[in-house]
């Protein structure tokens, strides 16, 4: 199958520090895969680079089949907005804004009209149980309910590629490993590729690829 996603020769050097050597990575469309490795071996980095937001200092990141380098800054902006979804480890939610405003942002910033952006979210908010606090703040929920927040406004707008950075890091075990099945379940019903960034075997066991970071290196994968 062609790759949705492909790092072709990818190195990134932070002045004199080197955080990536040489990463080839491709990726199908709906595949979901972990990356794990110590801390400091460029996880984040591979990350930054492939979602366009960091630009390799040698080699390609080529999505649906366009080298990100050849896209000007509107352009790349337009893809990570409309193409791809983020969760992070601590959600970044907006807290002035309801949960539905949150999950609704990325199709209210595709200019969708709030009727039918709300709608949308609302459905995704059903689906991971946070149908009854569609109107609540989020200063106001726990920090699980938060993370499916964050969960709900990376799949919104059915991106091509979520890119997660530790998503469930901050949470203790059992919630953790619900909102890892919902995501995962709610981006695999709706076609959607996920990277995850994750120090925990566990959460990378559900992926269908793995791949093990070491000195700004990929070293290993098994898809399963
Ligand atoms: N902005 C920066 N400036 C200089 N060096 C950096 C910068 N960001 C990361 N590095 C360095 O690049 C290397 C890779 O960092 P990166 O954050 O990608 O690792 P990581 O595997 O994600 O680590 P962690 O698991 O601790 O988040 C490290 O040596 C780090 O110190």
């Amino acid at each position: 199958m062609t790759a949705i996603l492909r790092a072709t020769g990818v190195e990134l050097s932070y002045g004199s520090q080197r955080a990536l050597s040489g990463v080839d990575f491709a990726l199908s469309p709906g595949e979901v895969c972990a990356i794990m490795g110590s801390s400091g071996s460029g996880k984040s980095s591979l990350l930054y680079c492939l979602a366009g937001v960091v630009a390799p200092t040698r080699g390609d990141v080529t999505f649906d089949g366009v080298p990100l380098r050849r896209l000007g800054d509107d352009e790349l902006s337009t893809v990570r907005r409309e193409r791809f979804g983020f969760v992070f480890q601590y959600g970044e939610l907006l807290p002035e804004l309801t949960v539905v405003e949150n999950a609704a942002l990325p199709l209210r910033l595709a200019g969708q009209r709030k009727a039918a952006a709300h709608q949308a979210a609302e459905e995704v908010l059903g689906r991971l149980g946070l149908a009854e606090l569609r109107q609540r703040r989020t200063s106001q929920i726990s920090g699980g309910q938060s993370q499916r927040v964050a969960v709900a406004r990376a799949l919104v707008h059915r991106p091509d590629v979520v890119f997660a950075d530790e998503p469930t890091g901050a949470l203790d075990s059992a919630n953790a490993d619900s909102v890892l099945a919902e995501f995962l379940s709610l981006a695999r019903s709706q076609g959607t590729a996920v990277i995850m960034v994750t120090h925990d075997a566990s959460v990378a066991s559900r992926a269908d690829s793995r791949y093990t970071m070491a000195d700004g290196a990929l070293t290993g994968r098994a898809a399963v």
